[in-house]
């Protein structure tokens, strides 16, 4: 079997081209990047250059608004608003040097930001929720294949039939410019963390580097992570994927949940904003997530996330206590702590 693997990173790119009469190698590449790695990135897949531009478009409308506008939807607890530098990460204890706005399907009563403001934000939003949840479907079903699970597995798992009860999540980011600005050693554009979902699709553009994944993980659930840091290349015709911690239960830790982080740039590179935006596939509330072999006890979708946020809560406390000494910083950490994916 062959990837293409990118220069500067052992992260496998896997190409969707001819999608049914290549299935059997697709699933095969897409569990040996998952199963060894936990990141891949997936090419001709199908969403097309226009579809992405708009979705960074629409972005960059949004975090182009004032922020007392922006803050007429703040984070709700429920992993759905905007947030400013307010996410603590348990593995750094500083905060993100971003702003965000989390998006789902349902329960997003109020949390649209309004047309007055900026126009069809809504229907442009779901637009691209839809298609990124339509290409995810093709990817896990492979996933089920690959597990010899059913089919529909992960699907009926993540996706709302019609009753409301989605927990996906679309986030739409901002690194903000750091021109002229110096930050210590312990901050960074998002803290190493893995992320709490089933499948995560992360859209960059050109040029806009900085990810790093630390590739492998022997188990769910601390925030522990390994040394070697591996440079993923930003390319808006590629999606960056990697598997989050409810596949890595769901297939008996099978699948890796990989850490990964976005550092600030280096002394030389390019200052400027970096904008990206990810897709968490997130099981449904009432689903139950248990792997074949049954290694983990039964967890709805709902539980799951109530204890990842948890975890975060606690992991904060435990950190900021070991490392008292944050160097200052242009952007400094809010008082309150926000726990997101
Ligand atoms: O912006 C990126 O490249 C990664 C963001 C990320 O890992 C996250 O939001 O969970
Ligand atoms: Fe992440």
């Amino acid at each position: 079997m062959s990837f293409e693997t990118d220069d500067q990173s052992s992260v496998p790119c896997i190409s969707l081209h001819n999608f049914e009469e290549r299935r059997a190698e697709i699933i095969e590449q897409l569990m040996d990047a998952s199963t060894r790695i936990g990141f891949f990135t997936l090419a001709n897949h199908g969403i097309s250059v226009k579809q992405i531009q708009d979705a960074f478009e629409l972005s960059q409308e949004f975090f182009a608004l004032p922020d007392d506008v922006k803050a007429k939807t703040p984070l709700n607890g429920k992993n759905m608003g905007w947030e400013k530098g307010a996410q603590i990460r348990p593995s750094t204890g500083t905060a993100d040097q971003k702003e965000s706005m989390q998006l789902q399907f349902a329960r997003m009563e109020g949390m649209w930001p309004s047309d007055d403001d900026i126009t069809d934000f809504r229907a442009r939003a779901e637009a691209f929720m839809d298609a990124v949840q339509q290409l995810s479907v093709k990817v896990m079903e492979c996933f089920a294949e690959g597990l010899g699970l059913p089919l529909s597995t992960f699907t009926e798992g993540t996706v709302d039939p019609g009753v409301g009860d989605s927990q996906s999540t679309l986030r739409l980011l901002h690194y903000h410019s750091v021109e002229g600005k110096e930050f210590g050693d312990s901050f960074w554009r998002a803290g190493s963390h893995a992320d709490f979902d089933v499948l995560t699709m992360l859209f960059q553009r050109d040029g806009e580097g900085g990810l790093e994944v630390c590739p492998g993980r022997e188990v769910v659930g601390d925030f522990g992570h390994g040394n070697t840091w591996k440079n993923v290349e930003a390319r808006s015709d590629r999606i960056v994927c990697n598997i989050g911690d409810q596949l890595m239960r769901w297939s008996d830790d099978r699948l890796k949940s990989t850490f990964h982080r976005v550092r600030l740039p280096k002394q030389g590179e390019p200052k400027g904003p970096r904008y990206s935006i990810a897709f968490f596939n997130q099981a449904r509330s009432d689903i139950v997530i248990q792997g074949p072999g049954k290694k983990y006890a039964p967890i709805t979708g709902a539980e799951f996330i109530k204890q990842a946020l948890e975890r975060n809560k606690l992991g904060i406390a435990a950190r900021s206590l070991a490392q008292p000494q944050i160097k200052e910083a242009e952007v400094t950490a809010p008082s309150t702590a926000v726990t997101v994916n």
